[in-house]
């Protein structure tokens, strides 16, 4: 070894230079079809958080948590000796990363607790109110997720301010790493102004999707305005649009803002350039805190958060209707706190109106509203809805309630998943409904009834897939379970052939209505009739597991809009792509089979399966490359890997499969099909399924994979 070279081996076991994708940034990123797995959780395969969660004491932990809302620590002091205002922050920034596009984010998986999250400009001192709930967390252990605790924490912090809550439901797992898969921002800066190097903006203040926040690093607006400019109009439109992708409408975004601004306080009494770094860079003897002040006090009446400093109301530890009666009474003029920050502070406020200081009571401070809440008077729309509000405080703490509740949940997916003492009777429509469907129908006689229909392999399985396509593991939402694709939206959706639907859902609903089953199950034990016609008549006999009770929900069961975002704009396993993105086809593939809950090797054998099958879109002819379709064989990772064959682009996407000795045009494929040919590792498993004894292997593969997402929303 020569000097001055280190002996410890760098690469695996102290930094990671360069990886694949930095390399070549057109590589897929396979990474993240492969996370949350058995190796990085350290609980035992067997552990069921859904079973453990229900043996909680939740009595128990109701209690402790009140308690602790008024069990102000020494190095971290409550403000007014109660916790409540930053507990309800931090569940807010953990539920209020959600977006509607892709369903990613949210309070779901306890992701507050790794980067980016933890570190966020947005989540300063977020950190605290974790430290503050571990010796809860430590007390109940397994049976108590760190996901629930901090969607929980917020729900109690309220209760003890004395707002009735609408209830609560426990089942949120703990992921053990970052998520690999939610696009946050091309921003190589935090809080960019837009604009900037890779802006989320374009045109007339467009933001780009699935973003919700206006800011990287930020969970929605800038609370000093856009950009950092005080204009409270313009901040209404940021608001709006964050607000519309978190899936609230203006009446759940007054109650929202307002709500959580009736609690707590801006803190930006000191110099925010005195703090530490952010968790994910501090100093190792910090021990996963940041934003420490070393060199002042740094807590209590002097600590720094967002720079702005004071609290929205007279009694900011008091669930009351302060926020709009200071809002809309006083006039308000915008001024720099001592940090620095652009605030909004009234003008001639009157002494018995100013809220106490956190530490002292017989010191007074002064009011404060940030541009989002003066966005709350100013914008006509959301002025209406202020002054509703004003006038009827029992109607605003409802509508508070429950809007604080689709926050915190709206990422769980279906009711069934709530766990609890407290979860709501009501079905509410933004948790897309579904009735218990029948369980005690003859399946056989089903099965017999869809053989002897004349229904192709094709068209069922097609169907089957159409139907439990749309479930995204992100936020549980879609899937077969209630057969939506009978509806509108879905049933008019070009991605899902509406002629070819109409004609198989017209045979598909006989059958259910003279056996009892209900439309869902019959579209999925249609496709499992198609795929094991199929595998027979490749030779290998299977039977694809069964299990029924899935329900049918009706056209007031569903809240058609919100099922847009559902619509597959591309889905690769079909061959269809809408129209041109500026992502490529085999990304959106990808995006797909992360959503579904897939392994890159279940892709593999799903996107092979299906085009022999014959179930690309519109019958197309691209991609087809067997000449028996129909016939569950591994024709497509044999004909992939045939040096007989070479490939060759004509344009669109397209190319043609050319016989090398001929010079003729075999078949036709697509980017999607050519990706398991060339991209290394998606290669290795289509040679996996292109040898010799592996056709009985692949039938397996894609008849556990066709399962998986035939059962992915049944819960
Ligand atoms: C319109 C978007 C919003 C903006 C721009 C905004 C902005 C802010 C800012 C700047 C702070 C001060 C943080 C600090 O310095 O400690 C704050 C605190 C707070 N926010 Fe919001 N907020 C918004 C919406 C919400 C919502 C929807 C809720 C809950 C339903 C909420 C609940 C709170 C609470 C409880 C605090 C007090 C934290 C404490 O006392 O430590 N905010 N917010």
């Amino acid at each position: 070894m020569s000097q001055g070279k280190c002996p410890v081996m760098h690469g695996s076991t102290t930094e990671s230079g360069m990886s694949n994708t930095e390399w070549w940034p057109k590589t897929l990123n396979l990474d993240i079809l492969h996370q949350h797995d058995t190796m990085t959780n350290p609980m035992a395969a067997d552990f069921n958080y859904a079973e453990a969660v229900k043996t909680l004491d939740f009595a128990a932990l109701k209690k402790d948590l009140l308690a602790l809302m008024t069990d102000s620590q020494e190095w971290w002091p409550a403000d007014w000796g109660h916790y409540g205002g930053l507990m309800i922050r931090m569940t807010w920034h953990a539920a209020g990363s959600y977006r509607i596009a892709d369903g990613r984010g949210g309070a779901g998986t306890g992701n507050l607790r790794f980067a980016p999250l933890n570190s966020w400009p947005d989540n300063t001192n977020l950190d605290k109110a974790r430290r503050l709930l571990w010796p809860i967390k430590k007390k109940y252990g397994n049976k108590l997720s760190w996901a629930d605790l901090i969607a929980y924490a917020g729900t109690m912090a309220y209760e003890s301010m004395g707002l009735n809550t609408y209830g609560f439901g426990f089942g949120r797992e703990d992921i053990w790493h970052p998520e690999k898969d939610t696009y946050w921002g091309s921003e190589k800066e935090w809080l960019a102004p837009s604009g900037s190097e890779n802006s989320r903006y374009s045109g007339e203040r467009d933001l780009e999707n699935p973003l919700a926040a206006v800011m990287m690093g930020l969970i929605y607006v800038n609370p000093e305005g856009v950009d950092g400019n005080p204009d409270p109009l313009k901040t209404a439109h940021d608001v709006r649009v964050t607000f519309e992708r978190m899936a609230m409408n203006d009446e759940e975004t007054v109650a929202l803002t307002a709500g959580g601004h009736t609690v707590g306080k801006c803190h930006g009494n000191g110099d925010a350039a005195l703090l530490s770094a952010e968790p994910e860079a501090g100093e190792i003897e910090d021990q996963g805190f940041g934003w420490l002040n070393k060199s002042k006090r740094g807590i209590g009446r002097d600590s720094v958060t967002s720079g702005i400093e004071g609290a929205w109301t007279t009694e900011p530890t008091q669930w009351d209707n302060g926020y709009f009666h200071l809002l809309l009474n006083y006039e308000w003029e915008s001024k720099k706190s001592p940090a620095g920050a652009w605030q909004w502070e009234p003008v001639d406020v009157k002494e018995e109106d100013k809220p106490a200081d956190v530490e002292d009571p017989s010191i007074r401070r002064n009011l404060v509203m940030t541009d989002a809440d003066m966005a709350m008077k100013m914008d006509p729309e959301y002025r209406k809805i202020s002054e509703r509000f004003y006038q009827d405080p029992e109607y605003f703490s409802q509508v508070f309630a429950r809007a604080w509740f689709k926050l915190t949940h709206r990422d769980m997916g279906p009711k069934a998943r709530y766990i609890g003492p407290d979860v709501p009777q009501e079905d509410l429509l933004w948790q897309d409904p579904v009735p218990k469907g029948n369980t005690s129908y003859d399946v056989q006689a089903v099965i017999e009834k869809i053989k002897s229909s004349g229904l192709s392999v094709s068209e069922m399985v097609s169907t089957a897939w159409d139907s439990a396509r749309t479930y995204r593991n992100s936020d549980k939402r879609g899937g077969a379970n209630g057969a939506r694709i009978r509806l509108a939206p879905q049933k008019d959706w070009p991605g899902n052939e509406p002629e070819r639907l109409a004609k198989v859902l017209s045979v598909l609903e006989n059958i259910a209505a003279d056996t009892g089953a209900s439309v869902a199950d019959v579209i999925v034990l249609a496709g499992n009739v198609g795929v094991e016609q199929a595998a027979s008549a490749a030779g290998v006999s299977v039977k694809v597991p069964f299990t029924p009770g899935r329900g049918d929900a009706s056209a007031e069961m569903t809240d058609e809009t919100s099922f847009e975002v559902l619509e597959p704009l591309h889905d690769g396993f079909r061959n269809w792509m809408k129209k041109d993105y500026v992502v490529s086809p085999e990304e959106m593939l990808l995006d797909r089979a992360q959503l579904m809950g897939l392994t890159a090797c279940e892709m593999t054998a799903l996107v092979g399966g299906m085009r022999v099958l014959g179930t690309n879109h519109g019958q197309s002819k691209h991609g087809v490359f067997t000449d028996n379709v129909g016939v569950l064989s591994n024709d497509f990772f044999i004909n992939l890997t045939d040096m007989q064959y070479r490939w060759q682009p004509t344009g669109d996407n397209v190319y043609d499969i050319v016989d090398r000795a001929s010079g003729a045009v075999k078949w036709t494929a697509t980017r999607v099909d050519l990706v398991f040919g060339s991209n290394s590792i998606l290669r290795a498993y289509a040679e996996v399924y292109a040898q010799d004894d592996n056709q009985e292997k692949f039938v397996n593969d894609f008849v556990a994979a066709w399962n998986k997402v035939m059962n992915a929303d049944m819960f």
